[in-house]
């Protein structure tokens, strides 16, 4: 048997499987999707089988490699394969797509810790044993033990240089081990070995004084399960060595079992109940349940506004997926992965659903991943990476806040998870459900021309009305003396709610408004000296500190420029509000979310949990709040400052702030009591402010719409974003002006190209950077083309370092 292998190279040159041959011992393990260890070259090296076939039939075929001068695959990974057939074959659809490689395709589909780790070990030949002793040094510690390259390089630096000539010579060798970062969670456990009969004899020989070895034979006898050994200690009180004591008359036994680690281990979740469906809802669901029942591919976009009641139509379409034995995958931006939307699911499927998301430890993660696997779970609740959950058959997908740019990977492989589900349902004949109150204007412009199918729902649940949307115009305040960073208004229906104790939600958007250090006297900003950016202040322990590079500085008592004392944070950032929140409003209870107060595991829930309770009148909070989040008491929601986010140097601005202005919105009045939402802004006549205020999407679509074609953007024109980097300016512009000259002439004529400009952020990390950008229609030779240039990149990294980098639809174009 030979077996294609997809190989985990460190530099990617090699875009293509190796065959290796499968040892007969191995035969009944590798199967197409295993993890194996194959030698490559002088290494040992982790790798995917991506195919299988016999030995015979190839020798037929002319230049079919000969089993004899194959490389034998060495070991399995795993008791059962991690990736399928399908999930291959996505992982190649992938890497032509997203021009990546394959490896980093599949690796990006499994949990990190399978990623391997190869090892070096140093170790002495029999000649070396056998020869006299040797000084102090290298040579005399191999006498003794392996070790690792690594550590050999530390401990010797000087010596390691010989090694090579040790080597030639016979003394020492090399070998290499291939690890994961695996950690499989064991319990100890007591099992009773006597049975009802041995027992009745056994019990009268035991003293009075052992009454909890008596005790515990009873338990044990009761239950006929084993017990975990830290609950018998806690329940009986015995001592280890007592244990270990009947343990030796084979009463009992006590070992080791592997668990799969539950993050919600100790929680309960009651059933969920029901709500019959609203009448928008069951026309909704109708739809996307003859296509489930039909068996065949569907795409949905669900158009509802916030609160109509999505997720319930979500629930029932997974339900009536599982009652036909499929299996279902939905997503959620990681924001929105909040504790309340776990929960709900954990109420309606139970055991049967695995939480993906990056609040869990790697083997928590790893753990809950295994359970798809085993096919212990029928339905995956998670972010982007839960895309790629190996279900084996996989009937729907759902991507729930479809507008949200975090589905979108800013890391090669740059994928789009939206994008992935498509692909992945049409190839397993299964149903898409796109669900959003403010649908991407792609998504939406597709589902106009028929590419979806659209749904909508248009009153929320109970016909209860949409929030009441006040616009107020910070200028007018100027004008009118309040310098405070709250309107007069707000500030008196934050007055009537905490009267009335109702709840509200305060909500700051810091997208481009980062809090920054500034001098008052000169105007001088804090920015890191690697990353043409600003710095953002923490206040927690006074630094500032790059979001690019992690460069940190602490606060400095003077102006480096003008020496000047006047130095200090700038920006509204949440401490501002809530600072000022205390003044205005004494004994006013306050809970902040933000990067600060989150940062520890479990706070995030902590907060939320908090507030439902009735425990803070006010959550204040920057994007974090702006989704999923629905408490009954909510009544007021209040918008800082409203057009920080229209001013950045990004296409989608105006459809940003739409869709954070609806969601942020959508939060208010959900349930018996009416809600207020206030806007403030300092541009209340932008068309992204105005239709969010009156929950009109389709306005702004439309409106949107005009403003793309006359720009020339998506969805009129895809994008394709190749941007750059080097430390010195002359050779970045080289490299980006030879690659325009490569690509104009073999584009089509309706296609632009931008550039060679330098990137909105003109440098990370001391690498300066320049972009490309094409703009495009119809280019059916692009991904050859570009996959062309990626190969002629590569020399040029290789000759000169320059990297380059291909985003195909850029979500950002920093
Ligand atoms: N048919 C129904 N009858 C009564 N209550 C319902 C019904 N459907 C949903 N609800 C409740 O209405 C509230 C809003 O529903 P849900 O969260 O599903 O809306 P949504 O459209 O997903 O909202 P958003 O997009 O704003 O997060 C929830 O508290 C939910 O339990
Ligand atoms: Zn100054
Ligand atoms: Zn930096």
């Amino acid at each position: 048997m030979i077996a294609q292998v997809i190989v985990e190279v460190p530099v990617n040159r090699t875009n293509r499987p190796f065959d290796y041959a499968v040892p007969e011992w191995l035969e009944p393990m590798v199967a197409i999707g295993s993890r194996v260890v194959v030698p490559f070259g002088p290494r040992k090296l982790q790798g995917y089988v991506i195919n299988l076939y016999d030995a015979e039939e190839s020798g037929t075929q002319e230049g079919a490699p000969s089993l004899l001068k194959l490389k034998e695959i060495e070991q399995v990974q795993d008791d059962v394969p991690p990736l399928t057939l399908e999930l291959i074959q996505l992982a190649e659809w992938m890497s032509r797509q997203y021009l990546c490689t394959w490896v980093s395709a599949l690796q990006v589909m499994l949990p990190a810790v399978l990623k391997g780790k190869t090892k070096k070990w140093l170790s002495a030949t029999e000649q070396l044993l056998a020869g006299p002793p040797q000084q102090p040094g290298l040579l005399q510690e191999l006498y003794w033990r392996r070790i690792e390259f690594e550590e050999a390089e530390k401990q010797f630096p000087q010596e390691i240089k010989q090694v090579p000539g040790w080597v030639k010579a016979g003394l020492v060798s090399f070998d290499y081990q291939v690890t994961d970062k695996i950690t499989r969670k064991q319990i100890s456990q007591v099992t009773l070995l006597l049975s009802d009969e041995e027992l009745v004899q056994v019990l009268p020989t035991i003293p009075e004084r052992s009454r909890r070895a008596r005790q515990l034979l009873l338990l044990l006898q009761e239950t006929r399960e084993p017990m975990p050994l830290s609950d018998v200690l806690t329940e009986t009180g015995m001592a280890r060595s007592t244990l270990k004591g009947l343990e030796q008359k084979g009463w009992i036994r006590i070992e080791q079992v592997e668990v799969f680690r539950d993050p919600y281990a100790n929680r309960t979740f009651a059933k969920g109940v029901k709500h019959p469906f609203t009448t928008w809802q069951q026309l909704a669901y109708t739809a996307i349940e003859a296509a489930i029942n039909g068996g065949e591919h569907a795409a949905f976009l669900l158009h509802g506004v916030t609160g109509s009641g999505k997720t319930e139509v979500y629930m029932e379409a997974i339900e009536r997926t599982l009652d036909l034995g499929r299996e279902a995958i939905f997503l959620v931006p990681e924001i929105s992965l909040t504790p309340q939307m776990v929960k709900r699911f954990k109420e309606r499927f139970g055991d049967r659903v695995a939480v993906l998301h990056s609040a869990l430890s790697q083997g928590e993660r790893y753990d809950e991943w295994r359970k798809i696997v085993h096919g212990h779970v029928q339905v995956a609740v998670g972010a982007r990476s839960a895309i790629f959950a190996p279900f084996k058959n996989l009937g729907l997908v759902i991507i729930d806040e479809e507008h949200e740019s975090s589905y979108k990977q800013e890391e090669t492989p740059r994928y789009h998870a939206r994008d992935v589900a498509m692909q992945r349902m049409k190839n397993n004949n299964g149903v898409l459900i796109l669900g959003s109150a403010t649908p991407a204007l792609e998504t939406y412009a597709l589902a106009t021309r028929g590419r979806y199918r659209l749904l909508t729902m248009s009153e929320r649940v109970g016909k209860r009305p949409l929030p009441t949307v006040h616009v107020v115009d910070m200028r007018d305040e100027l004008r009118q003396e309040n310098r405070s960073m709250f309107s007069r208004s707000l500030f008196s229906l934050i007055e009537d709610r905490l009267a009335k104790q109702e709840q509200i939600v305060l909500f700051l958007n810091r997208r481009g408004f980062s809090t920054f250090v500034m001098c008052r006297s000169c105007g001088y900003t804090l920015s890191c000296p690697h990353c043409d950016i600003s710095l953002t202040y923490h206040k927690t322990n006074h630094t500032s500190r790059c979001h690019y590079c992690g460069y940190t500085v602490a606060q400095p008592q003077h102006c480096p420029e003008c020496q000047s004392p006047h130095i200090r944070f700038f920006g509204t950032g949440t401490q501002k509000v809530e600072a000022e929140l205390a003044q205005l409003f004494p004994g006013i209870r306050v809970i902040r979310m933000d990067v600060d107060t989150t940062s520890r595991k479990g706070a995030h829930e902590e907060l939320l949990d908090r507030f439902r309770t009735g425990q803070g009148d006010v959550l204040l909070g920057t994007q974090m709040i702006a989704k999923g989040l629905d408490f009954p008491k909510v009544t007021l929601v209040g918008v800082i400052a409203a057009d920080t986010s229209l001013h950045l140097p990004d296409f989608r601005a105006a459809e940003k702030t739409f869709q954070l202005l609806t969601q942020v919105g959508g939060r208010a009045g959900r349930h018996e009591l009416k809600g207020d939402v206030v806007i403030q802004t300092y541009t209340p006549e932008h068309f992204s402010i105005q239709h969010a205020t009156h929950h009109d999407y389709l306005s702004f679509y439309e409106e949107e719409m005009r403003h793309r074609r006359q720009a020339g953007y998506p969805p009129y024109f895809r994008l394709v974003l190749i941007t750059f980097s080097h430390e010195d300016v002359p050779t970045v512009i080289r490299a980006a002006d030879l690659m325009a000259q490569y690509l104009k002439p073999r584009l089509a004529e309706t296609t632009r190209l931008l550039g060679p400009v330098a990137s909105p952020i003109a440098r990370i990390k001391d690498r300066f950077r320049f972009q490309l950008m094409l703009k495009y229609r119809d280019e059916p030779k692009l991904a050859d083309l570009l996959a062309q240039a990626t190969a002629q990149a590569q020399e040029w990294q290789k000759q000169h370092g320059v990297l380059m980098t291909i985003d195909v639809d850029p979500q950002v174009l920093l």
